[in-house]
Formats: structure tokens, C-alpha cells, sequence
């Protein structure tokens, strides 16, 4: 019998939850199982925990437990490989890590993610513009699709098991085949036919998903949440109209191939931006939901709204990407809007949900636990429980009137007055500064009257080898930082443990035989935590993890007020590792573009305002670096390309803004000095002419693990300044032989001429083991001199 009915689907749901665990316990359960120290059974025990523990959570908080607005998006290791495997497009190198029914057991999973041996893992890059990173699944002309694995469906009958009706969370068919990589069929990751591109395999992926949708519905699931997030940006290599059509045709074929209810009803999310063209798509086909971005999007126009039909609006007003409390009245305001384009009967009828304009995997759980926040900026935050109840007061006053949560409102409003009151927010001193900036503190001299200058200056010869930072953070690296936070190990003490780091870092490189040397960031918990904790204006947490890879976790920084320096922060750990060495050390100093990035950024100005106050203090920090005799600075921007905007419209004015806040923090050196950039954890094709307009001396870049790939746009593009693709793959722990990276080093060389050519790893060592970092620098030295000798 077929059901023609939408199932009811509460008013407040969220699009998803943290999965690593309030106390970070997935990423603990999966190291020790990495290290040996747990067994693969008690990892399952762990993961069954924090399921139920998750699950328990999100019920208490008043998430409903019988409609599917619990969403099930656990995952070991990250969404996107989830889907891979539940497809069965496993890349042929790991073939023989399958079971005879063609499945891959959790170690084979974890494989395919971190690589092992020979077998590199899949690559792994930006999820949008967050600081998510996604494993790219490689998808070629004839990859085999088929439902190799059942975790979507075991998952939910788990939960069902305890009483829970969850809504399995997957990423949808187009998105999934947009996020992924072209590759042949018969090579691993090589590069496929020029005219093929995975969308090309739509017809033959959307039958699996039909049978995930059959399983789902066997299995009595009554909501699926399939997510599109790629159909927001218009910046693929496929062309929109091809990209729509795309949508149209999988979600026709996913509505209608199964009459509900042998499939569940399907709830189709566009998060991370608006595209009434998308809505509009959806709108034609018979999903039974639609979920949209209002943090980021518009309200849809009138027309969009009215050729929704019968679709239930599931409205994103609560931000899943940053921690401000929600302004309650602006989300009634929008809510109020949809109801009335809906034909004002919406929320009566039962058509207008409340939820997260994202999942709230990029916020922290809970920032009641953060006693060391002043109590007054806790109160303007809202981390992934208290959204929760900022959805559920949304819910409410629609369901039952304004009246039913006017304390939630009241105290939401308060809270907005008190922020936007504080003294530190707009400091008359910071504004009156950044007034003063003229076009001259932009410019440095050409490149080519400045290079001649560096040249005599640091002496240093053709192919000059060096690190991008940070040398591995090891145990005791940490162990100390965190005695010194539980007040067990004094400052002077940390500081001496630091040091004697310093020294030996710097006399490794010295026997390494590296031309310009690093201190290695011993001090450094993260490259932009370190510095909000510096810095004036911003504030850091103490529990506010969030998933950066796998089980990689970060904990951003809350940029709240006007930015200012208040002293030197790196100047001192950089003067000492020069005292030990004759050769040439690099400051090392994070970018203004990725400390915003990697933070939590105010809400209340633009962003490229909010740059040019970080740049000004960073330009600080470089003019001191510079006053203690640092000939060589480097600014790291690896989140340049992240925060790229998903239209294309966008893109001019924020690579504008970016670049400019970049040179005002690098600009005011001297002709001598030498200043570096570093970015890494993207494909920088696109970017390569703003790489260049950042006007820094030298770029290191990560390309190794792409094997390369950027070197035919820095020939296209003809960038003119120092550049070092990265060599050295730091992402896993492979050792690269001489040979491999002298090839790579001459691929280099074929493009760039000699003087303008580093070798250095992809990135930064600090997750590395110095068992595998050694021999791998040096390999790296032994290749350039080789490389060296025949330019
Ligand atoms: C370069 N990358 C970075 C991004 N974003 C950042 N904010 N920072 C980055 O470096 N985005 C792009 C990439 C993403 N890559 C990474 C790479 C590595 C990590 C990572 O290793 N994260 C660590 C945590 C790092 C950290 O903050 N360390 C602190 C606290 C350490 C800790 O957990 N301490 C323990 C106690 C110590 C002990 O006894 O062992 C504790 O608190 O329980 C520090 O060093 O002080 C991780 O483990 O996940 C992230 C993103
Ligand atoms: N200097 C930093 C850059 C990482 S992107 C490091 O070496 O870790
Ligand atoms: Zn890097």
C-alpha cells in the first residue's frame, strides 16, 4: 500500500551533531585502536557508547524521539568516505583489502583514510569553505557502483532498537559525485580522460541509492536527510544548467522509482549558501522536503517559495557555523516571511520546520563547560546544545505563539544589547588606526628590485632547502603544555622545556644539512590558537573541540572585539634559535586571513574589516621580528583559498580584501627582508593569481600529494616570485626516497628557473614522527643537492 502523506516531521530538528564526543572520546577510542592499546571490539564498544550517550543527549535537550528529527550522521572517520563505501567505489589499489562479499572491515576502512604501507589513502581537502576536510573518493569512467556496505541502515536500527527513530543522514547523490575526483579506470588516481567528469556516472550511481532508500524503508526509517550542499556553489568545471539538470533527474528517479512507503520520505538539504535555482529544481521533483541555508541565503523569492507546493520547508535559521547566539526576533522575522510565502498556513499545516543552517559538527558541544570564558562573553555563545534550544524556543513560538518563550527572547535580546555595548567591541583607538592606513602601507618595492637585494643579503645558493614550520609535537610537547595549564609545571619551566625543543630542533637541521632553518613551534598548540591567545580581542576555550579531519580536532578561537597586539608574541622564541645557529631561521608568524579563518569570527562588521585589524597587529609583530635582525619572515595563509567564496560573483571581492589585508601585514619591511607565505590543505589552481598579488618573496605550496598538479597553472599563470612545491607528502607517514623527490624536484625545475626554486616539505612536520621525519628531510637534502647540481 502506498502512503501519499508526508510523515510528520517535528518543527525543530538540526542537521546534524559533533561526532567526536563532548570529551573527545571517538578520537581517543580510535588512536588507542590505531596504537595498539584498545582492541578492535572495545573500539566498537566505545563508538556503541558515544552513539547512545549522543543519542540520550539530543532527546534531553528536546529533540523528539519518535519523528526522525534525531539525525543519525555518525561516522568513523568522515561523511563523505561513508558514502564511497557504501557504493562500493573502493579505488582498485585496496581491492585486496575486500571480503569475499566484496566488503571492507573497519581496519580496511581506516586504510583507504590514513593509507598504509604502499597504499596511499584517498586525498583529502576543504569541505566547502570550513576547516572540515573530506576524503576526495576517486570515481573513473567504468568504477563499479553497487550497495557494498550497510551501515546506514544498521545504524538506524540500532537507534531503533533503543527507542529512537533517527533520520540517517547521507550525502546525496550529485553532491557526492561532484566532490569527487576523475581518475582512469585502470590506474590508481591517475588522471582520467579530459572528457569525463564523475557526474558523467549519475544514471549508473542513482540505483544504489534507490536500494539504500529501499533498505531504509524496509527497515521502517520514515525520514532520510539526503544532503546537496555542492548544488549552492556554481563554481564547478560542470556547467550550472548541467549541474541543475543533474539534480533534477536524481531526485525525479529517487521520489519516484519507490512509492513510500518502501522508501522513506526524503528531506534534500542545501546548506552552506542560497540558490533559489537549486529550490527550484527540488521543487519539480517529488522530495517531500526541502532544507535551506538562511544564515547564509537569502529568504527565497516569492516565486520559489510558491512553487514549493506541498514540500515541508525545513527553514535553517539557527547558524551550524559559528557561536553567536541566535538573534531570536531577526530568525521570527525570517520564519514569519517563509509562513507568509508559503501561503500563510505553513506552520498550521504542518510545512515549516525550525533547524541548523548546517550541521553543528564545525561547533563545540556545549559552552556551559567553558568556566574559564569571562561569564559575560559566555553569554553571547551558543555552542551545538544551546542551538539546540535556540531551534526548539524558534519551534515553540511558531507553534504556540511568541508568548510561549518570551523569557527565551527577552534574555537573547539582553544579551545581544550587553555585546554590542562592551568597551572592547569597538575600541576608539583600533578605529582611529585603521583610518590612518594609506595606499603606501599596501606596497613594497617591485619583486625584482627587492630579489637581487634578498640574494646578497641571506647568500644563500640555488634550490635552498627548508621546513614550512612546525617540527613533530610530541608527547612530552604536549604533556608539558598541559601540566603548565593544570598549574603543575611553572611557567619558567614550560618556557626552559620549550627551549631546550628549540635547540634541539635547531641543531637537527644543522646536521640535516637545511639552508634556512625553523625554531619548530614547540610552543605552539595550534598556529592560530597561539595567537588569539596573544592577541587582544579574542578569547579561547578550554573544551571547544571541533572535527578538523578524521580524528584531527581544533579548537578555533572566538575573535569578539577589536583586534590589538599588546607585545611581541613570537620575537623571543625566534631570537634564540637564532643565538644557535649561523645559518639563516625563519620567523613564523599565521596569516590574518587563516587566524579568521580558523576562528570564530564576529558577526557584527565585515569580515575584511575585521582583517585589516588582525593585519595591523601582525604588522607588528613582522616590523619586531624585523628590529631583532629576522631576515626571513614567514606568513602562513593556508586558508587563502577555504574561504573562496561558493558563487562565483563573490570572488573578486574577497580575493581584494584577502590580498590586501595579507600585504598590510607584510609591507612595511625593508627591501632586504625576505618574506615567506605557505599554503597548503587545497588545490591552489584558481588561486594562483592572487598568490601572486600577495607579493611575498617566496611561496611554499603544498603539491606533493597531488603529485605536482599545480605546476602547470604556475607555468600558465607565469608567477614570478620564489616558489617551493612542496616535495614531501606530510600526510602520511611514508618516507619518500631520494629519487621520488628528485623527480618531483625536476618536474619543478622544468617550469620554474632555478633561482626561483625551493625544495620543502607540503607543510608543516608537527603531526609527523621524527622516526619518519629525519630520513624524510633527509632524502629531501640529498634530492635537492642532486637536483642542485644539474641546473
Ligand atoms: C594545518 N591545519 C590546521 C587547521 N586549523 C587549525 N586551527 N590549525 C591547524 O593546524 N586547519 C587545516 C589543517 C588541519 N590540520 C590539522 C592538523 C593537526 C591537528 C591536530 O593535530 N590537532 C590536535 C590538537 C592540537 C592541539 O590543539 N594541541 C594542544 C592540546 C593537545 C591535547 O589534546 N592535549 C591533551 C593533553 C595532552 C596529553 O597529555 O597528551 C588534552 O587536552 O586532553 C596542545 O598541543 O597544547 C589533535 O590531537 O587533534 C588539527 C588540524
Ligand atoms: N607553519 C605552520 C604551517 C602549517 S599550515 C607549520 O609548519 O605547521
Ligand atoms: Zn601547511
Amino acid at each position: 500500500m502506498t502512503d501519499s502523506t508526508i510523515p510528520r516531521l517535528s518543527t525543530a530538528t538540526i542537521l546534524g551533531y559533533p561526532r567526536i564526543g563532548p570529551d573527545r572520546q571517538l578520537k581517543r577510542a580510535i588512536e588507542g585502536y590505531w596504537a595498539g592499546r584498545l582492541e578492535l571490539d572495545d573500539l566498537e564498544v566505545a563508538a556503541l557508547e558515544l552513539r547512545r550517550s549522543t543519542r540520550a543527549r539530543l532527546l534531553a535537550l528536546g529533540l523528539g524521539a519518535d519523528d526522525g528529527s534525531i539525525p543519525g550522521d555518525f561516522s568513523f572517520y568522515d561523511q563523505v568516505l561513508d558514502v564511497a563505501l557504501t557504493v562500493g567505489a573502493v579505488p582498485p589499489r585496496f581491492e585486496r583489502l575486500l571480503d569475499a562479499d566484496g566488503r571492507l572491515d573497519l581496519p580496511g576502512y581506516f586504510t583507504v583514510a590514513r593509507g598504509e604501507g604502499d597504499l596511499a589513502p584517498l586525498e583529502m581537502t576543504k569541505w566547502f569553505d570550513s576547516n572540515y576536510h573530506y576524503l576526495v573518493p576517486e570515481i573513473g569512467p567504468t568504477t563499479p557502483f553497487r550497495l557494498a556496505d550497510d551501515r546506514v541502515v544498521s545504524l538506524f536500527l540500532e537507534a531503533a532498537g533503543d527507542g529512537i527513530t533517527t533520520r540517517p543522514v547521507v550525502l546525496g547523490p550529485v553532491s557526492f559525485l561532484l566532490l569527487s575526483k576523475a581518475v582512469a579506470d585502470d590506474a590508481d588516481g591517475a588522471a582520467a580522460p579530459s572528457d569525463f567528469t564523475p557526474l558523467d556516472r549519475l544514471e549508473d550511481l542513482l540505483p544504489v541509492y534507490t536500494e539504500l532508500l529501499h533498505a531504509l524503508g524496509q527497515a521502517g526509517a520514515p525520514w532520510v536527510q539526503l544532503e546537496e550542499p555542492a548544488l549552492v556553489a556554481d563554481t564547478w568545471d560542470v556547467p550550472r544548467e548541467r549541474v541543475l539538470a543533474a539534480a533534477a533527474r536524481a531526485y525525479e528517479v529517487l521520489a519516484d522509482e519507490l512509492a513510500r512507503p518502501e522508501r522513506p520520505a526524503i528531506l534534500a538539504t542545501l546548506s552552506y549558501g542560497g540558490a533559489d535555482d537549486a529550490v527550484d529544481v527540488l521543487s519539480g521533483t517529488g522530495v517531500e522536503a526541502v532544507g535551506l541555508d538562511l544564515v547564509r541565503g537569502d529568504v527565497p523569492s516569492a516565486a520559489t517559495l510558491a512553487a514549493l507546493g506541498d514540500k515541508v520547508v525545513v527553514a535553517g535559521v539557527v547558524s551550524g557555523r559559528n557561536v553567536w547566539r541566535t538573534d531570536l526576533e531577526a530568525a521570527l522575522a525570517v520564519l514569519g516571511e517563509l509562513d507568509a510565502g508559503l501561503g500563510g498556513r505553513a506552520v498550521a499545516e504542518g510545512r515549516l520546520a525550525v533547524t541548523t543552517s548546517t550541521s553543528l559538527f564545525h561547533v563545540p558541544h556545549d559552552v556551559r563547560v567553558e568556566r574559564g570564558l569571562d561569564p559575560e562573553l559566555r553569554s553571547w555563545l551558543a555552542f551545538a546544545d544551546q542551538k539546540i534550544g535556540e531551534v526548539i524556543t524558534l519551534a515553540t513560538a511558531l507553534t504556540r505563539g511568541r508568548d510561549a518563550v518570551a523569557g527565551e527572547l527577552d534574555a537573547a535580546a539582553q544579551a545581544r544589547r550587553t555585546r554590542l555595548e562592551h568597551a572592547g567591541v569597538v575600541r576608539p583607538e583600533v578605529r582611529a588606526r585603521v583610518a590612518e592606513v594609506a595606499e603606501a602601507d599596501y606596497r613594497r618595492p617591485p619583486f625584482a628590485d627587492r630579489a637581487p637585494v634578498q640574494a646578497a643579503a641571506l647568500g644563500l645558493p640555488e634550490l635552498p632547502t627548508t621546513t614550512i614550520g612546525s617540527f613533530p609535537q610530541t608527547t612530552e610537547i604536549r604533556r608539558a603544555r598541559a601540566a603548565r595549564a593544570r598549574r603543575e609545571l611553572s611557567e619558567e619551566a614550560y618556557t626552559d622545556a620549550m627551549r631546550t625543543e628549540v635547540r634541539g630542533v635547531v641543531e637537527l637541521q644543522e646536521r640535516l644539512g637545511l639552508d634556512v632553518l625553523v625554531h619548530g613551534e614547540p610552543e605552539r598548540n595550534d598556529m592560530v590558537q597561539y595567537f588569539a591567545e596573544n592577541l587582544d580581542g579574542f578569547a579561547v576555550t578550554e573544551h571547544g573541540w571541533v572535527q578538523s579531519y578524521g580524528t584531527r580536532c581544533t579548537r578555533p578561537s572566538i575573535l569578539w572585539g577589536d583586534v590589538t597586539r599588546p607585545a611581541p608574541i613570537t620575537v623571543g622564541w625566534t631570537r634564540y634559535a637564532a643565538s644557535l645557529t649561523t645559518r639563516p631561521v625563519k620567523g613564523m608568524l599565521t596569516g590574518p586571513v587563516t587566524i579568521l579563518a580558523w576562528s570564530f569570527v564576529r558577526d557584527d562588521q565585515p569580515l575584511a574589516d575585521t582583517a585589516t585589524q588582525v593585519a595591523l597587529a601582525l604588522r607588528d609583530e613582522v616590523g619586531d621580528l624585523e628590529a631583532a635582525g629576522t631576515g626571513i619572515i614567514q606568513v602562513d595563509e593556508p586558508a587563502l583559498r577555504e574561504l573562496l567564496p561558493l558563487r562565483a560573483a563573490d570572488r573578486d571581492a574577497y580575493l581584494t580584501w584577502s590580498v590586501e589585508a595579507f600585504r598590510l601585514a607584510t609591507s612595511g619591511v625593508r627591501d632586504e627582508t625576505q618574506v615567506h607565505t605557505h599554503l597548503c590543505y587545497s588545490e591552489f589552481g584558481e588561486v594562483i593569481g592572487a598568490i601572486d598579488a600577495l607579493d611575498a618573496d617566496v611561496t611554499s605550496i603544498e603539491a606533493a600529494r597531488s603529485k605536482m598538479e599545480i605546476l602547470p597553472a604556475i607555468a600558465e599563470e607565469g608567477f614570478s616570485r620564489g616558489i617551493g612545491p612542496g616535495v614531501y607528502d606530510i600526510h602520511s607517514p611514508r618516507v619518500p626516497s631520494v629519487e621520488e623527490i628528485a623527480e618531483l624536484l625536476a618536474a619543478a625545475a622544468a617550469v620554474v628557473p632555478g633561482r626561483l626554486l625551493w625544495a620543502n616539505p607540503d607543510c608543516g612536520l608537527k603531526t609527523r614522527r621524527y622516526e619518519e621525519v629525519v630520513p624524510a628531510l633527509e632524502n629531501l637534502v640529498a634530492a635537492a643537492r642532486q637536483v642542485r647540481a644539474t641546473l
